[in-house]
């Protein structure tokens, strides 16, 4: 071994990669020995050499030997034998290992790198039952976060695809130091992270097809540029994406299929959209990831499937469904569906105002929060199933039993359904502002069992025009807005309803069920919403004069959250009673932040709040009976009673 030369690989094409400078003395990273030739499509000349291949992906080095076609392992004996070793547990990994056998297996190997070795389906099954991780990121809690190199992202496509910032300790990333002080300050000592999971975590992607007919490139932007990073083996996507990505590539190529070419504003296949269900009931629970079915949405650059641009796409769905759908019983679908959307306009929206449904089926349901949601192609879902439904399980634990909850910004109605169903709501009045969410809501809610006796309505509103009226009647606010955080109206709305329910503001003079609702926009919402009554058909609206105790805000933009969060707690209005984050985008430095506001002013710290509530806080038992009792009043129509009830119990438990 002469020269040996310090180097990665490219897995895709097996050339040497650019940033072959990485840590090498990280333990996460093995290191193989190779003699061989390069091979590949890539610019480097293929030539001779010794390489040293620091084999941090999924691969055994004979693997890597066959897929690189080096010719040699050269090796130390040490390594000659690990190498053995690890053969001898793959084979032992490809037979059907049980749940419980795996979940140890991921718990002795502190779920390292080393487990990424397994066959891709016994991979997401770990994933699938990994269970969330928390770790606190706090000055000197780096090493409590000890899941070590399971948090390293290991993808051949880092050094250039935009999806990702980080690929080393993903459990950490670098804002959460900053979500922990700020916190802190706000007198929330216990501010952590869950992760679950590094990769095989985007149930949903959109990605760009450019390139050309004969060498399609689907996948990213390039940081700083407009040239497509084609990445195939992404490891953030759900891998049943990447079949169906390869799948694309296959039939554009079969069918001379032109991606779209953004200088010319010519060709076909602009971008696709490939979504996700883990949803089918005729699996074990535990099977369901795995067993992910796409649906795949082509974006077509026509006005709509008549003009003659079109030609091809109806052939293409064809190519997709007869190879990846439902066709034989005997055949294992990776496609749940085809859609297409078609968009003619220059600029880089990804969406047109067209959907079609092509091929599959229609509905596209998850199992989220308890409930069933569907969604179509046109609505907002959240992209790592497991972080949300995680997220769910924790805010589900803030709303009391029994409560009327507003939800803003509530996309198809997940959350507000979810509490509906697992919190015994009085009523959930979800508001949205895109009216394609509308059918997916209705066919949720046609899905809640009838034991759930709430009232549940879904309202066609811009949530930033009178934000006031929608709060009024509500004892707790859900809010999850996009990245830039709360409308300004949505803000100083919630503040007034704080003040207003601690009887520092004049109450509204219009308030909801006063007049005769002229109102235009109210009036339009209503139309277009969709309702389900109670039982008993009482109106959530009747209940005047009750203000929202405590908020709920979901947030996936960090500086937004800060600037909402200083404009909320100032004067008092609200404080800060709970947060937590959740890695809802491993690999990028970001965190979804689940925060609990209380109305008016803290009191006490947050533990010895806890003790004195031990001592002399409200019986549980009580509150149950008392509840119960505000419940009977409900139904019985004793407004007045109910709505005075309601203070004293809330009075009591602040
Ligand atoms: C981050 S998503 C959350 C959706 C939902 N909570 C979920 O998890 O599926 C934000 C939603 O807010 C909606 N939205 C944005 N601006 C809005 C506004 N001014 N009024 C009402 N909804 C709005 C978007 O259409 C989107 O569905």
């Amino acid at each position: 071994m002469a020269c040996l030369q310090l180097e990665q690989i490219c897995t895709s094409c097996f050339a040497l990669q650019r940033n072959a400078s990485r840590d090498l003395s990280s333990r996460s990273q093995r290191i193989w020995r190779f003699r061989g030739t390069d091979r590949g499509n890539c610019s480097s000349r293929p030539e001779r050499r010794n390489i040293l291949v620091t084999s941090s992906y999924p691969r055994t080095y004979r693997e890597l030997a066959k897929g690189v076609g080096l010719e040699e392992f050269i090796g130390s004996s040490t390594e000659t034998e690990q190498a053995r070793r690890e053969e001898r547990q793959n084979s032992k990994f490809s037979q059907k290992i049980s749940d419980s056998e795996a979940e140890q297996l991921r718990i002795r190997r502190g779920n390292t790198k080393q487990s990424q070795r397994i066959s891709n389906s016994d991979a997401a099954e770990l994933s699938r039952k990994a269970r969330p991780i928390e770790t606190n990121r706090g000055e000197n809690a780096s090493s409590s976060a000890s899941c070590g190199s399971t948090s390293d992202l290991d993808c051949e496509h880092f050094s250039r695809c935009s999806g990702c910032v980080i690929d080393k300790t993903l459990d950490k990333p670098h804002v959460m130091r900053d979500a922990v002080s700020f916190f802190k300050q706000n007198g929330i000592e216990d501010m952590a992270l869950t992760t679950c999971g590094t990769w095989e975590w985007r149930c949903r992607a959109k990605l760009a097809v450019r390139g050309t007919a004969e060498n399609p490139l689907i996948g990213l932007y390039e940081e700083g540029s407009h040239d497509i990073v084609d990445i195939p083996n992404c490891r953030a996507h759900h891998p049943r994406i990447n079949e169906a990505v390869g799948l694309l590539k296959e039939a554009i190529k079969a069918l001379g299929v032109q991606p779209y070419k953004e200088e010319t504003q010519t060709g076909q296949l602009r971008y696709v959209q490939m979504v996700v269900t883990t949803f089918n009931s005729s699996l074990p629970a535990a099977e369901r990831y795995a067993e992910g079915k796409v649906q795949v949405s082509l974006v077509w650059n026509a006005r709509d499937e008549k003009s003659i641009e079109s030609r091809l796409l109806q052939p293409l769905a064809d190519y997709l469904w007869r190879k990846g759908g439902k066709v034989r019983k005997d055949f294992t679908p990776i496609l749940h569906s085809v859609w297409a959307n078609f968009q003619t306009s220059r600029t880089n929206i990804i969406f047109g105002g067209k959907w079609r449904h092509l091929l599959g089926e229609d509905q596209l349901w998850e199992r989220i929060g308890g409930a069933d949601i569907c969604f179509t192609p046109a609505t907002f879902g959240q992209a790592n199933l497991q972080a949300f439904e995680a997220l769910l399980r924790r805010l589900q634990k803030k709303v009391r039993r029994g409560s009327a909850v507003v939800e803003l910004y509530a996309g198809v109605g997940v959350i507000g359904i979810s509490l509906a169903v697992t919190r015994a709501c009085r009523s959930v009045k979800c508001v949205e502002v895109n009216k394609e969410a509308k059918d997916s809501f209705q066919l949720s809610l046609a899905r809640v069992p009838a034991s759930v006796d709430s009232k549940i309505s879904w309202r066609c509103a811009d949530a930033s025009v009178s934000p006031i009226y929608w709060l009024d009647g509500a004892d707790v606010v859900v809010v999850d807005p996009p990245r830039k955080g709360l409308d300004p109206s949505v803000v100083e709305a919630l503040r007034v309803a704080a003040l207003r329910g601690q009887g520092k503001q004049k109450p509204s003079t219009l308030s909801n069920t006063s007049k005769v609702e002229k109102r235009p926009w109210i009036l339009r919402a209503k139309q277009d919403g969709v309702v389900k009554e109670t039982a008993t058909g009482v109106l959530e609206e009747d209940l005047d004069s009750v203000w929202p105790d405590t908020l709920i805000y979901v947030s996936c933009g960090w500086e937004s959250f800060k600037r909402d969060c200083a404009a909320l707690t100032e004067g008092d209005a609200w404080h800060l009673d709970d947060g937590h984050a959740f890695s809802f985008f491993p690999g990028t430095d970001s965190i979804e932040t689940l925060a609990v506001f209380k109305r008016g002013k803290r009191t006490e710290n947050k533990s010895s709040k806890k003790r004195s509530r031990r001592k002399t806080g409200p019986i549980p038992f009580v509150r149950k009976v008392a509840l119960q009792f505000v419940n009977d009043a409900h139904l019985k129509g004793i407004k007045e009673l109910r709505s005075f009830l309601h203070t004293a119990i809330r009075a009591n438990s602040t």
